[in-house]
């Protein structure tokens, strides 16, 4: 099956009084892994089990390609939906399990009865769903672990036979609602591969759904982070790591989270932080309260900074991690990251000066949106 476009447009979805998808546009290509992104509660799964058809939507239209596929039944979408919990069948071998919707799809119903149904079925059909079966497990590297039932496998074995049952299908595209979050830390970061490189091998339609911000960064062409119920932004994981739309990106996007200084736009524009100016205006016309955000690889120790004391030094392989809380009154805490191995600037006291390049920082007015920001000499210019 070639890959297939998804569409969605101006998507509403209400719960009782909770307005829970608040009129969704977004086009997915044919052959893109997206991931729709956000925390807990924003409405993700729900587009999820729209797009699939386990949920209706109050408004708006879903197509598939060039069909709207709005009033069809999950069963005619032709999606294959891999959940967090596998749903495999615990009485049913490996080889069963996958074999499942070619079966409900290529046989009728008495061929499907587990005696009568070898005697009934046509014997081609049979050969051909076991020629998908052992194909869908070699692709998932999961052959050897045919003849056992799901309570003999790990997680990630459980998740592989998931996905082989999906892949079976050829579906118009794949549908997936935190697959990884029940595995360990180490196999969610092993499979994260895996995934990608099947969706390499594959080129089919992905769309993904995690809370887990690394996840959709590490594996998407292009990520959907949602937020009470909107697409707070789209765009590739670069993109939303660069120039973050808003705060709420910004917040959600990094690890370890952006740093954020309170800051204020004048009233010519002039970006103003503890009460100096940066020699940086802000384009447009956003003024009073502001956010500044620094992400911890764009600071650094500097004679001129801004005082601080060092909190806590953590280092995680090459990068270290240095917590320091700014002195003054604000309490703010800065994280900086730098290379493991080199002096940081913390004197006897454990005190240090923080700097920043000016050309890095993010800025977000009173509505929490970006402002662009241009440099003083570039404004006289
Ligand atoms: N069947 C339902 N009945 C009532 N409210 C629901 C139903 N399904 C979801 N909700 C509510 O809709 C909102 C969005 O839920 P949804 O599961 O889409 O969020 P999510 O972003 O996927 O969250 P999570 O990451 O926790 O799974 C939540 O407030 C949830 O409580």
């Amino acid at each position: 099956m070639q890959p297939q476009s998804v569409n969605i447009s101006g998507i509403g979805k209400g719960f009782g009084a909770d307005d829970v998808l608040k009129g969704i546009d977004l086009s997915i290509r044919p052959g893109e892994f997206l991931s729709l992104v956000g925390m807990s509660g924003c409405g993700k799964s729900t587009l999820l089990r729209i797009i699939a058809g386990l949920e209706t939507a109050d408004r708006g239209t879903i197509s598939i390609g060039n069909r709207d596929v709005t009033e069809i039944d999950p069963a005619d979408r032709n999606l294959a939906m891999v959940f967090q919990s596998y749903a495999l069948y615990p009485h049913m071998t490996v080889r069963d399990n996958i074999a499942t919707p070619l079966r409900m799809r290529r046989l009728p119903f008495f061929a499907r009865l587990p005696l009568l149904g070898r005697v009934v079925a046509k014997a081609e059909t049979l050969r051909e769903i076991d020629a998908s079966v052992r194909q869908a497990a070699d692709v998932l590297q999961i052959s050897h672990l045919l003849d056992r039932k799901p309570a003999q496998l790990s997680g990630g074995q459980r998740q592989r036979v998931a996905l082989a049952r999906a892949l079976v299908r050829s579906p118009a595209a794949f549908l997936m609602d935190e697959p990884l979050s029940n595995l360990d830390a180490k196999l969610r970061a092993h499979m994260r591969g895996e995934l990608s490189n099947l969706h390499d091998r594959l080129g089919a339609t992905f769309i993904y759904v995690t809370h887990d911000q690394i996840e959709a960064m590490t594996m998407s062409d292009r990520i959907a982070l949602m937020s009470e119920g909107r697409i707070e932004q789209l765009g590739t994981p670069d993109e939303l790591y660069q120039a973050p739309a808003t705060l709420t990106v910004a917040r959600f996007i990094g690890t370890p989270s952006i740093n954020l200084l309170p800051a204020e736009i004048d009233a010519s524009s002039n970006i103003v932080l503890f009460s100096r100016k940066l020699g940086l205006q802000a384009d447009g016309t956003s003024r009073g309260p502001a956010t500044i955000g620094i992400r911890a690889e764009d600071i650094f120790p500097a004679t001129d900074g801004i005082p601080a004391r060092v909190l806590r030094t953590e280092t995680q392989g090459a990068d270290r991690f240095v917590t320091c809380q700014l002195v003054d009154d604000t309490s703010i805490c800065l994280v900086m990251r730098e290379k493991a191995g080199t002096t940081t600037g913390v004197d006897s006291e454990g005190l240090i000066r923080l700097g920043f390049s000016k050309t890095q920082i993010h800025l977000f007015g009173s509505d929490e949106k970006r402002c662009i920001v241009r440099q003083l000499e570039q404004v006289m210019a």
